[in-house]
């Protein structure tokens, strides 16, 4: 299989059918994208990467971080962590409540909103430069001292980020926040402001894909375990309640972002992201769902 090919008539022939859906625009600041932006950029294990359109304009990665942050919060405290947060799919929305209540406070995964503000709050207890660390850590995951927030996106989300400041002070009702919520949630909204073009997302997310050491370098980021379980994490909870859906569709471990990113990876073989800032209903990209439904049907590699 050819495999830059397959990569370029998948473009070819989502780029031919309607672009659904709407860019978000609870965040102001996201809405000012151009919806048509299309990208795609496949990193092989072995460094090689194939793109197709807008593959080297940057975007902002939203909860596509949540993994990174993940990751992080995995390499201080490791295991611990789920003290305080569980491991299950959500079956809700992204930002929804409804099951803290009656789940005291721990939320259902790292990937839903209040999941990574609870991270947020360990990163919070262990760094003494919150942003300042997490931007240097996602940095060296990259292995990419360019990559940056974008101070506008993340102001534009703090300034509308009421649901964001119900689910933290919901929690910290619970006692599952620790530390002071306008420092730690400071935090998160940073977390979603990253900025990352599709080129430098799948070579960031390669360490997945090669159980948990950054490509080329094989520094080690995550031990193999830990990658595993991420990547079941990925796989159970990283869409949300389509998370079912993208696992039919698509077949790989992968992780959406509102600002229309999704990155997904084949274990031991490569990590691929799609930009599409069109969503559909549940806040995942339209194109990027239909383009990898395509081209995992296409190559017929996926982990099922
Ligand atoms: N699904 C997402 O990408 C949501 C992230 C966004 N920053 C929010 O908290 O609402």
């Amino acid at each position: 299989m050819n495999c830059h090919k397959t990569l370029l008539d998948t473009y070819a022939h989502i780029m031919s059918i309607e672009n659904k859906g709407n860019v978000a625009d609870y965040i102001p600041e996201l809405g000012k994208v151009d919806p048509e932006h299309f990208g795609v950029c496949l990193t092989t294990n072995n460094g090689i990467q194939y793109t197709a359109g807008d593959a080297h304009i940057p975007f902002s990665i939203q909860s596509i971080a949540k993994v990174l942050s993940l990751s992080l919060a995995l390499s201080l405290e490791d295991t611990m962590i789920w003290q305080r947060l569980d491991v299950e799919p959500s079956g809700s929305a992204f930002n929804s409540l409804v099951q803290l209540e009656t789940e005291n406070g721990i939320p259902r995964n790292p990937l839903i909103n209040a999941g990574a503000i609870v991270v947020c709050d360990i990163l919070c207890t262990h760094l003494k430069d919150p942003k300042k660390e997490l931007i240097a850590y996602i940095r060296e995951v990259s292995n990419n001292e360019d990559i940056q927030y974008s101070e506008i996106i993340a102001q534009s989300e703090k300034s509308n980020g009421y649901r964001n400041y119900a689910l933290v002070n919901f929690m910290k009702s619970f006692g599952n926040i620790k530390n002071d919520v306008d420092q730690m949630i400071d935090l998160y909204f940073y977390l979603s402001s990253i900025e990352m073009t599709c080129c430098q997302l799948s070579k960031t997310f390669g360490f997945l894909a090669n159980g948990g050491k950054q490509l080329i370098t094989n520094k080690e980021i995550l031990t193999r375990s830990q990658s595993k379980r991420v990547n079941a994490i990925m796989q159970t909870c990283g869409f949300y309640d389509e998370a079912g859906e993208f696992a039919y569709k698509v077949g790989l471990p992968g992780k959406s972002g509102v600002g229309g990113g999704i990155v997904a990876v084949l274990p031991n073989s490569y990590s691929i992201s799609v930009w599409s800032p069109r969503l559909n209903k549940k806040g995942n990209s339209y194109r990027g769902m239909e383009f990898l439904e395509l081209f995992t049907d296409t190559t017929r590699e996926t982990i099922f």
